[in-house]
Order: C-alpha cells, then structure tokens, then sequence
C-alpha cells in the first residue's frame, strides 16, 4: 500500500504578522551607517506592492523599537517592538491587539502606570548611553523618557503672514496650536506643501531652534554672516528680525548652498553674498561683521527624538571629534567680528563637550565675553533641545 498523502494546511499569515515580518527585517539589515529614513525610503522603494497604510505602520514599529534605545536590549526583537508600541502609542491599535489584548486594553495608561503593569523600570542609562556627557540642567529621567514621542512638527510663520496660515489650517480641518507671537505647532505627517502652497509665507523650523532667533537682535544695516548656512533656516530668522541686514552666508558645502539660494528665493531674500569656505582653514577676503552666527556642525543629539536610531547606533567617540571640529570653526571665526561685535554659538546637541567646553574655549581661547549661555529645552514640550550662548569681543 502506498503512502497516504500528506496534507499541510498553512493558515495564511495575518497581516499584522506580515508587518512584524518585514519590520523585523528592517532591523535585522539597518546597520545605522546610514539615516533611517533613507534607508526606509530605499527599502521601500524596492517594494511597490506595500501600499503607504502599511508603509507608515511598519515604519512606525522600527521607529518604536529604537526609541527604546539600549533598554532591553536582550529582549527578542519583536517582543521588543510590541513593548515599544506598547509605551509609545496611546490609543487602541489593532496590531497590539492582535498580539497583546492584554497591553491594548490599558493603552491610554500613563508610562509609569504601564512599566508597573508589565513589572518593568526605566532605565534612563540603557536608554541614553551617553548619560555622563550631559549638558547642565538635563533631568536624565524626563530627557530620555521624551524619546517614546516624536517631537511635534513647528512652523514659523513669516511677517504679517499667520492670520493667512491660520485660516488655511481651519479650512483643511488640521488641529494646530499656536506659541509665542510665530510658532505654530502640528501634527506630524501633515503635508504642509499641500496646505500652505504659498512658501513665501512660513519656514519649517523646530520651536527650540526658533528661540535661538531671539539672541541675535540685529540692529538695522549690520553686517551679519551666518557662517554655518546650511540650506538658510538661521539666516531667513535673521533677515526675517532685521531685513535691512548686509547679510554674508557660507557652508563647506556648495551643494546645500543651492537649496539655500533656492529657499531664499522662495522666501523672496535677494541681496546676500554666498560663498562656500571650509573654516577648518583660516578665512580670508571677508571685511570684519557685526553679527556672526555660528550654527555648528554637532552631534545632533539635541534632535534624536526625530532620529531615534542614534541612540542605538551613534559611537561616543564622536563627541570629541565634533567638538574638536567646533573648536577649530571658532578660532577662525571670531577674528571676523569686529571690536563690540557679537557671535551667536549653537548647537542642536545636548553635550557638554559641544556646549559648555565650547564656551569655555569661546572665552579663554578667542577671547569673547560670554553675555549668555544654556539649553533651551525642548524634550518637555515635543520640540528639540539645542544649546545657544552669546559672547562679545
Ligand atoms: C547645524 S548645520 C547648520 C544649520 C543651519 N544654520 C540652519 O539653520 O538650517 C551645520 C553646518 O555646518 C557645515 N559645516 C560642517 N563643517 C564645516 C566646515 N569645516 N566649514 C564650514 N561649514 C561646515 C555643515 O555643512 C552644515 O551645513
């Protein structure tokens, strides 16, 4: 007799499994030589059949699993990712549910209440490796619990243009909340170019980095250079304060100096010199400012509520070569400012080496009388951290 046949019965994988799938996947080929979003967006790319629902939920459990940092760092990778979905979401998902009806049901529990239920502690260290380098006035605890959210998305809007922002917002029904006299806060993933077309009328800028704007106080027709452009966010703060501004603006990099001249133009900024110069090197051909912003090149740890990723893969030995870098950036600098002048130091980096070693050598190196200096916090109110300090030769 032969063989009975053999019938295998394979219950199809849900897709809730099928995102687990591919996002454990992810994970397992992220090696953070690369942003994540980047990396996301090829990965993608290669895989048209995903349709953009389950794009952004898998994208969301990645996200969630490095918002945990090092912390529980043994657990398997997708228990992991649900007790990041867990901690980080706060209402009812069909995925948790699926997987997890006991931690869905207590969903809209505070954070506490939630590592009490599953008998677990916050450990801001494992978080956050980098506790010992500190800028002061960090509370650890607060700092890297900040993390499970992504900060919101601000815009600023530009002179004489919010009342006109505002009514396209109620009209496209986006919740929205307004700070200060130019702040106003979003949700994230709303398509700003959709709804405001009209770029001339607001920047996207971080609220904490809208702030440093209030340090420069330009004084009509000074000479202001923005030495660290970018692609222009300070500079358009800037001319945006004090328009009348002579305004010098450079990067090493030519490439993100075309998209400045493109935002500028967008935000109607005609008259400025532009001129790539890497300040590693002694600066020449420039006449003494007023003003000088230096936005430096930093770890950007300040900003890894939007880039969570780093607190998995960023290597210590970076801070130093970073502040090693601004240090350089500043003795070449600060000869530019002219007697009476002031430099406006930032960083988006919440390490002391980047912050306060900064200003110490801003003082006892290139001789500025530091008027002001500290973090501007930004993990208590869904916004950036970032650090500023005001010396004057
Ligand atoms: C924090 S970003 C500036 C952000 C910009 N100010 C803004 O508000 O959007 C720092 C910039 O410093 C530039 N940079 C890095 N090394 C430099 C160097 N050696 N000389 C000049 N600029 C440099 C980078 O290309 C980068 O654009």
């Amino acid at each position: 007799m032969g063989r009975q046949p053999v019938c295998f019965i394979f219950a199809p994988m849900t897709r809730w499994e099928n995102y687990m799938n591919a996002a454990a996947g992810i994970i397992d080929e992220y090696d953070g030589s690369l942003p994540l979003h980047h990396f996301l967006k090829s990965f993608f790319k290669a895989r048209p059949h995903m349709g953009s629902r389950d794009r952004r939920r898998i994208q969301q459990l990645v996200y969630q699993f490095y918002r945990l940092g090092k912390w529980q760092e043994q657990m398997p990778v997708q228990e992991r990712m649900l007790l990041g979905a867990f901690l980080c979401e706060q209402s009812s998902d069909a995925l948790l549910n699926f997987f997890k009806p006991e931690w869905n049901e207590r969903i809209t529990d505070t954070v506490s209440d939630k590592l009490n239920f599953l008998e677990l502690s916050w450990d801001a260290a494992e978080v956050f490796p980098f506790l010992s380098h500190l800028s002061e006035g960090i509370t650890p605890g607060a700092f890297t619990l900040s993390y499970l959210q992504q900060p919101k998305l601000f815009i600023r809007a530009r002179p004489g243009k919010k009342a006109a922002i505002l009514r396209l917002l109620e009209t496209a029904g986006v919740e929205y909340e307004t700070i200060g006299e130019h702040t106003i806060a979003l949700p994230n993933g709303i398509k700003t170019e959709q709804i405001l077309p009209d770029k001339n009328t607001y920047e996207i800028q971080d609220l904490s980095s809208q702030e440093t704007g209030q340090r420069f106080q330009p004084k009509t027709k000074e000479r202001w250079w923005d030495c660290c452009a970018a692609s222009g966010g300070k500079s358009i703060l800037l001319h945006d304060t004090q328009p009348s501004i002579q305004l010098t603006v450079s990067d090493v990099r030519s490439s993100i100096l075309e998209n400045l001249r493109k935002r500028f133009a967008d935000a109607g900024i005609k008259n400025y010199d532009a001129r790539v110069l890497d300040l590693t090197k002694p600066v020449t051909g420039l006449r003494p400012f007023n003003g000088i912003i230096l936005d430096a090149p930093c770890s950007g740890s300040g900003t890894w509520g939007r880039s969570p990723e780093n607190l998995y893969y960023f290597s210590e030995k970076k801070i130093a070569e970073y502040a090693a870098l601004q240090k350089q950036i500043a003795k070449h600098v600060t000869p530019l400012l002219e007697p009476g002048g002031r430099l406006v130091y930032i960083t988006c980096s919440v390490f002391k080496e980047e912050n306060e070693d900064a200003v110490a050598f801003l003082r006892n190196e290139c001789g500025l009388e530091i008027e002001e200096s500290g973090v501007i916090k930004g993990y208590d109110r869904e916004a950036d951290t970032m650090f500023v300090a005001v010396g004057r030769k």
